[in-house]
């Protein structure tokens, strides 16, 4: 039997959040376009003793979120972050950050080894309201990003309006719980049959 995947996903709203990011090379500048493609107002504090100057420089000059200090990192930079995410090329750095990290009940991704990371980053769909988060619990981004690419092309760009509609509907239905929940169940299940029968 292979192996099963027992993370637990959430959708964080990173924008209310502060976000410690340590390293400012080829990875570290992944990582941060990745939450910014999700978010675009996190408020992210970039720690590095050298960083891609073109890419994060001029992120950072465009947007009043993005703390930019060029330096080693120090124990005081996780005061007041909600979530640490190392993307250096030191094995050993990464080790004793997470160490302190954990002694503040700090969340550590450690952006190059999977076994010191308390949560990944996911491939990310997004139309509209609708998110959709992909994980291979950490086997192969590249299969996530090619689930990714597929969900982009095989989900309507149109699909927000539906969400639309529902949150209006839903405001609208008069009733208890149960007679909601079936008449949003209903409604949506016909959707779902004449998608099937365009395709
Ligand atoms: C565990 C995880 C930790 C984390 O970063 O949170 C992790 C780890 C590692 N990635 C590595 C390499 C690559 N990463 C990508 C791409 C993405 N990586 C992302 C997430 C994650 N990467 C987490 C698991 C996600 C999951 O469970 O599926 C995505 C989904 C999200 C994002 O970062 O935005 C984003 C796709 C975004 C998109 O396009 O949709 C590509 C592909 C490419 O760039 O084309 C390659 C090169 C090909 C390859 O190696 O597969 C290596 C180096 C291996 C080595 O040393 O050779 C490690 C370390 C290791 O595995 O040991
Ligand atoms: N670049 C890639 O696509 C891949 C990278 N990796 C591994 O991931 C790691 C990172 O890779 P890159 O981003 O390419 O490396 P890089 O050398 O471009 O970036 C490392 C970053 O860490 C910073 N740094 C180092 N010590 C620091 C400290 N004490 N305080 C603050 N910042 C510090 C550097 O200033 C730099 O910004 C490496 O271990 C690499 O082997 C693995 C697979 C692919």
């Amino acid at each position: 039997m292979s192996e099963r995947n027992n993370l637990f996903p959430v959708f964080l709203k990173a924008e209310e959040l502060k976000i410690l990011l340590v390293g400012g090379g080829n990875v570290g500048l992944e990582k941060l376009e990745a939450i910014l493609k999700n978010s675009p107002n996190a408020k992210i504090k970039i720690v590095a003793e050298e960083f891609r100057r073109k890419e994060i420089g001029d992120l950072a000059r465009d947007n009043g979120n993005l703390q930019l200090y060029e330096r080693a990192f120090t124990e005081e930079d996780l005061d007041s972050v909600d979530l640490v995410m190392l993307a250096t090329d030191s094995r050993d750095l990464h080790i004793q950050i997470r160490a302190l990290a954990k002694k503040r009940s700090l969340l550590v991704n450690v952006a190059d080894t999977p076994d010191l990371c308390d949560f990944y980053l996911g491939s990310t769909v997004t139309k509209g309201s609708l998110k959709i988060g992909i994980s291979t619990n950490g086997k192969s981004p590249t299969l996530s990003k090619r689930m990714r690419q597929y969900l982009e092309e095989t989900i309507p760009d149109d699909i927000d309006n539906l969400i639309v509609k529902l949150v209006e509907i839903r405001k609208q239905l008069k009733g208890d719980f149960d007679f909601k929940v079936n008449q949003l169940n209903e409604i949506t299940a016909s959707w779902l049959k004449k998608n099937k029968e365009d395709q």
